[in-house]
This record gives C-alpha cells, structure tokens and sequence, in this order.
C-alpha cells in the first residue's frame, strides 16, 4: 500500500494518547510486544470478513458486545464467562425468533483503552490526569495511579491472550453447544421475566433438536451444533500497542493487527488526516468506524475511500451512535450517501455511547428505553432507505451490576449505587441485556421479512 507501515501513523497528529515520562520504557516494552506471537491470525480474518459480507448482503445480523473497559482487577474465568453466556443467550434469541444467522463478537480480549471527553477530572478540589484505560493508568483517584506507565501495555497482552484462550475454549470445548442451551442462564436472571422466557425458548429449541434427531439428522453429531465462532475487538486506540503487535501477512505488503480481528476507529479519533486512520488503512482487519451526531455524508464517504479503497466486502463495519433523539434525522442522510456512491458496508447501531446522562445521585447512567428508542430508530431508518440494519453494539456484561437505568428488573436512580462496578461508562447487565435481545428479535423478524 502507498508509502503506509506500521509506523506511518507517527508522522500524524495522534489524538487521546498517553505522553510516557520515560520514553526508553516504552521502547523496551514495545520491542518486547513485537516479539511475542500475535494473538490472532489472518485466516481467522477473513473468515470474519467473508462472515461480515453476508451480513452486508443482508442475510445475517451482526452482535458485537461487552466492556466498556476490561479491567486489570477482572482476571479470571467467571467474569469472561458470564459475558460470553449472554451474548450467545442473545444471539440465541435473535437466530431463533428472526430466523437470522448472528456473527458474534465481543468487546474483549483488548478493550482496554480509553477515549475521554476530558484530560482531566476533579474531585474534592483536586485535579487529576483523567482515568484513560488500564492499559494507561490506573483508576484509582491518587496521583501515582494516573501516571501512564509503559508496563501496563504487558499486562493487557497477558490478560488478553488469558482471555482469548478462554473464549476459544468456551466457543469450541462444548459450553457453546446448543444441547446446552439450559445452561447458559445465569442464577440470578433464571427468575426473572426474560429468564423465564429464554427457558422457554430453550425448551422448544431443545424439543425441535429431538424432532431432527427422530428425523434421522444427526443432531447429536452435527458440527455446527456443538460450537460457535466466536471474534473479538476493541478500539484501536493505543498506536504504540497496536503497531507492536501488527505482523506481515503471507503476501508481500499484506500486513495484519494480531491483537483482535476487528479494530474501530473511535468517534474522537477519526480525522481523516490522523494518526488512527493512517493505522488502519494499512491492516487487513476488519474495521469498525464510530460515526456521532456530527458526522457528515462527506467525512463518510472519504473514511471509506481511505479505509476500502477496493471495497472489499466485509472489511467496514460503520457503528452509528446518533442518540435517541438524533437517530431519525442524522442517520438517514449517512445511508443515502453511502448507498448511492455504491459502498454496500454493514451499518450498526451503538444505542450506547449517544445516551449518556448523570443521574440525580452523580453516576453517569443510560436509560434502557432511550437505548432501545435509539434501536428502533435505527431500523426504521434503514426501512426508510431501503438498506440492511446490519447489526448492534452495545457495552454489556453477564453481571448483576446496576449501572443502567431501567428495564424490567426496574433500575432507579436510588438503586444505581447498589452495584455500581463499571471503570467507565455504564453498562447494561446480563437481564437488560436478555431483554433487549427480545425485544429487538421482532424488529428483526420484521426487517427480514
Ligand atoms: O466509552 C466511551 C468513552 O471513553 C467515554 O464515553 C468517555 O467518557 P467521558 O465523557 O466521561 O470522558
Ligand atoms: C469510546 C467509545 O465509543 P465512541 O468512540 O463512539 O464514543 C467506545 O465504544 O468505547
């Protein structure tokens, strides 16, 4: 590709990233990164390529969740799990109620950076460098804590391929296995309304697996049943991180970021002449593009003339995050422009990042039914243009926190301390999260049919 390397992105302005005190720390860190092993290969790309082109053709959805931020303190099997549990319960959901085949991917294995609106935060009269990702600083609210420190670029490669290693192992070793449906539902979300609802759905899934048995296909055998595909990102937000561990392909100039399949571009970090559009126009990953409210038809279409130059199918995923209140008028206009300069990407909503808002008690919250608005506007503006509602973004996990506003389970100002875990921004737990996959899977049967 034209004058690009792994490192041309230095030669560009690089906004939201860490200045390091000692520079020579970072190299060393950076030189040890680039000789560890990538944590994923290039066929697993295009396979998530060739997964996403049927998404853009409209024949399959896309689910693309988890962190915020993952955290150093969050090691170990139950957080990962429960998060893959509910994003296959989702997935599950969509597939069966839609009759839509749903390419999974999580927010994990990586997404430790931080975009901030703000580079510093005060508290009690003291102003501090802002929390940015623990693969930058810490979150605690001391001054040591807040100091980039080169170092955390290892841990969050360690933690990354620990996780990595798990979800591979829960995706292909038999947790994923439909006959196993009965067992995804976490405890406390088994009596809730929709963990009573998913158990129904499971029943009939596991009654209809019987019926094909006794039809004489191998339900038992059938490969497709016993495990799933399961891919990760995060945003390519730390450059230093990223070019440490991009790798050559097999073909000469065919290069690859080994830390997640698909990478994106955040909504604060996409000028066209900056250093994060620079990165990943040279990678073969696929690429999410963030696109608020302030996105216009002319910066879309040259982020993708930049980012797909040979608009290969299923290389761009294009991530609106309008707001509920915006989605019907600056959504629309992107569609047109990208469908009528010929671009067929896969277009997915984020209900997340457009609705933010502290709450009376001072936590910054999201409203569920503001998140599912945004949902639906988003598929009535894909109606509206005659275009395909690829798929959803969203910051969940398979917790029990109280973080977001709402839903069934009924999430008040008052109960928000109660569980209140997040590093970051609010995320929606394991029950909203069922919920909001039932009740986005008749918007979905209708988009299909
Ligand atoms: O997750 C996205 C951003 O990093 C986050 O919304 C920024 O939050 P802030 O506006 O509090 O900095
Ligand atoms: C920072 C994020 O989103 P956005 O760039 O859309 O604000 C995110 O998804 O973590």
């Amino acid at each position: 590709m034209h004058n690009w390397t792994p490192s041309s992105w230095r030669d560009r302005p690089a906004r939201q990233m860490p200045a390091y005190a000692e520079p020579q720390a970072l190299r060393n860190v950076e030189a040890r990164l680039g000789a560890l092993p990538p944590l994923i290969f290039p066929g697993e790309i295009s396979q998530l390529r060739e997964r996403l082109a049927t998404v853009s053709r409209g024949e399959a959805f896309l689910l693309q969740g988890g962190d915020c931020a993952e955290s150093f303190d969050e090691i170990g099997q139950a957080p990962v799990e429960a998060t893959f549990r509910v994003i296959l319960q989702m997935a599950v959901v969509l597939t069966y109620a839609a009759a839509c085949p749903v390419v999974k991917v999580g927010r994990i294995a990586g997404q430790f950076a931080k975009p901030r609106s703000s580079d510093h935060e005060t508290a009690d009269g003291v102003t501090l460098p802002s929390y940015r990702g623990d693969i930058i600083n810490g979150s605690d609210f001391t001054a040591q804590a807040r100091q980039p420190d080169a170092s955390r670029l290892l841990s969050a490669y360690s933690q990354s391929a620990a996780t990595l290693n798990l979800l591979r192992a829960l995706a292909q070793g038999g947790f994923a296995d439909l006959h196993q449906v009965h067992r995804w539902t976490a405890d406390f979300v088994r009596s809730s309304p929709q963990g009573e609802r998913f158990e129904e759905l499971a029943d009939r899934i596991t009654q209809s697996l019987a019926f094909m048995q006794a039809c004489g296909f191998d339900a038992v055998r059938a490969p497709q049943l016993h495990a799933v595909e399961f891919y990760t990102s995060h945003e390519a937000l730390h450059l230093h991180y990223e070019e440490a561990l991009t790798r050559q392909g097999e073909q000469q100039g065919d290069w690859y970021g080994g830390s997640a399949h698909m990478l994106w571009l955040g909504e604060r970090t996409r000028q066209l002449d900056g250093a994060h559009v620079e990165f990943l126009r040279g990678v073969r990953n696929v690429i999410g593009v963030k696109l608020g409210p302030s996105a216009n038809p002319d910066d879309v279409l040259r982020l993708l003339d930049a980012l797909d130059p040979s608009q290969e199918p299923g290389r761009i995923v294009l991530i609106s995050r309008m707001g509920s209140g915006q989605v019907a008028e600056r959504l629309p206009p992107l569609l047109r422009a990208v469908r009528q300069a010929g671009r067929n990407p896969v277009w997915c909503c984020d209900p997340m990042h457009g609705n933010t808002v502290t709450s009376a008690s001072g936590y910054k919250t999201r409203d569920f039914d503001r998140i599912l608005q945004e949902v639906r506007g988003f598929f009535a503006a894909h109606a509206q243009e005659g275009t395909w509602p690829g798929g959803l973004h969203f910051e969940m996990t398979g917790q029990d926190v109280t973080e977001c506003r709402g839903g069934a389970q009924a999430v008040t100002d008052e109960s928000l301390a109660m569980r209140y875990r997040t590093a970051c921004d609010p995320r929606l737990n394991g029950s909203q999260s069922l919920e909001l996959a039932f009740l986005i899977a008749d918007v979905l049967k209708a988009a299909r049919t």
